[in-house]
């Protein structure tokens, strides 16, 4: 459900589906590889998907990985999520990246290898200053909170 009208999309591949969603309220349509493609353990490759947008301004599309191909083979999105942007009308490729180390991962031409979610984004513009507000947490970040035995405190 939402209020942006539907997004004009070309099928590049004309043999490739319209992507579409797995289930009505998932977030994500599936992208297909355009091509056969094998990764050996720690490869990657750019793929194409045969299809091109156009997303409304103030709309990007990120490209995630899908969770069971993740799971199964190692398979993911080296840039995760990619961006889409808005006035990009070239083809939807994926860089994708076999994170096994010992097997590796064979796609079909047709298989559906990443999803491609469309979100709002505020496009922001930047104001320099001097000195920014302080906040509790301040410039701790990488971990600075704790929660795993390798984190270890600052100062501790
Ligand atoms: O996974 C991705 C990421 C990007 N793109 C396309 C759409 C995006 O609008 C364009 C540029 O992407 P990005 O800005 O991430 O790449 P860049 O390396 O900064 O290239 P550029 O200098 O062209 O912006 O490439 C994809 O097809 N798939």
């Amino acid at each position: 459900m939402t209020d942006l009208p539907p997004i004009p999309l070309r099928r590049l591949d004309p043999e490739l589906p319209v992507p579409t969603r797995a289930h009505p309220g998932d977030a994500g349509v599936d992208l297909c590889t355009s091509v056969d493609v094998t990764l050996g353990p720690g490869e990657r490759a750019l793929v194409g998907t045969g299809i091109a947008v156009a997303l409304p301004v103030g709309t990007v599309g990120l490209i995630h990985p899908r969770s069971g191909l993740a799971a199964k083979f190692g398979l993911s999105v080296v840039n995760a999520p990619g961006t889409v942007d808005a006035g990009y009308r070239g083809e939807i490729k994926v860089c994708l990246i076999n994170h096994d180390t010992e097997r590796a991962v064979e796609l079909r031409r047709g298989d559906r290898i990443a999803q491609l979610l469309v979100q709002r984004v505020e496009l922001v513009e930047f104001d320099e200053v001097d000195e920014l507000d302080d906040t509790a947490r301040g410039s701790g970040g990488y971990g600075s909170s704790g929660g795993h035995a390798g984190l270890v405190k600052e100062g501790s």
